[in-house]
């Protein structure tokens, strides 16, 4: 049997007439592990995560679910992918009970033994029974996160689209949440961790993707690329961790050297490293086991 990955080839996403949100984006998602796509408010990780939820069409290019195409696959994709977002406020129905909540998927999908399977679902996000009569509004952001996170488990579907699902949160809710993230991992669950949090991939990651301007500039194993990061952009990502949301971070931080214009690599009027070719062409090798984009190469 063919191996069951997610695979996007040669992705791309056209806005209007010309903004390009992703461009020849190529990716596998393997089961059982977790995969970060990191990368700027803006550079096109959400409208990746709803391409793979099949909520926005590509432009061009595919994504196959063990070797099939997705937007060519009936109900039964909903089952094998679903999706965490980043505010529990606004993704859970405020009229319904966490039971309905719940239970709505495996009414869709006709699954038998309804109350077990979300009993079960509760108790694997760490809430007991008392939850199951609550309202959204009853919850904590964190118990909230949890009853999203326990709706997508509740299929049990090999992979998960999560969001920012930290974004919301303080930081020990936050380590709690990224903590049932490894723990779908390992049940065998593949996990898609769209995030602009490094802290959040250290702790959980094991492949990293970095988005900038809709490419992709770098991928690989998350330790080589974290100890050892090559394109300049990766590097400038470490060096300003952020400590706050980007939309809060002073914009001084983002100072272009020359004014930004469309050049081969979407990064050249931030590097500092750009040569002459780099506004013409881009190279795309594999240095050390990893993908990077970048003509120093
Ligand atoms: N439906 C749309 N129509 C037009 N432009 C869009 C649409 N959706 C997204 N965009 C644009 O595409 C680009 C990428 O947006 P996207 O939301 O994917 O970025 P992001 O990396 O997830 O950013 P953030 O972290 O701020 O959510 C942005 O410039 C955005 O304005």
């Amino acid at each position: 049997m063919k191996e069951l990955d997610l695979r996007l080839e040669k992705v791309s996403k056209r806005f209007g007439s010309s903004f390009w949100a992703l461009r020849d984006i190529s990716m596998v998602l393997p089961k059982g592990r977790i995969t970060a796509l990191v990368g700027e408010s803006g550079s096109g990780k959400s409208t990746l995560g709803k391409i793979i939820l099949r909520l926005e069409r590509p432009t061009s290019g595919r994504v196959l679910l063990g070797g099939m195409d997705i937007f060519a696959m009936g109900k039964e994709y909903t089952r094998m992918v679903s999706v965490v977002f980043q505010d529990p406020t606004t993704s859970l129905n405020p009229r319904m009970r966490v039971r309905e909540i719940l239970e709505e998927p495996l009414v869709v999908h006709k699954v038998k033994d309804r109350e077990k399977v979300v009993v079960e679902a509760l108790q694997k996000v760490g809430l007991d029974n008392s939850f199951l009569d609550r309202k959204p509004h009853q919850l904590s952001g964190g118990q909230r996160q949890r009853v999203a996170i326990a709706r997508a488990m509740a299929l049990k579907p090999a992979f998960i689209v999560a969001d920012e699902p930290t974004a919301s949160l303080d930081a020990s809710r936050k380590r709690d949440i990224l903590d049932l993230f490894v723990e779908l991992r390992s049940m065998g669950t593949g996990v898609l961790l769209i995030t602009h949090d490094i802290t959040a991939v250290k702790y959980t990651a094991d492949i990293l993707y970095v988005l900038y301007r809709g490419k992709l500039l770098e991928y690989g194993d998350k330790e080589k690329l974290l100890l050892e990061p090559l394109h300049p952009y990766t590097r400038y990502l470490l060096d300003h961790v952020p400590a706050r949301h980007p939309s809060l971070r002073s914009k001084g931080e983002w100072t272009e050297t020359v004014p930004f214009f469309d050049a081969a690599c979407p990064f050249y009027s931030m590097c500092r490293y750009r040569k002459e070719e780099c506004e013409r062409s881009l190279r795309e090798v594999i240095v050390d086991g990893r993908f990077v984009a970048c003509n120093l190469y």
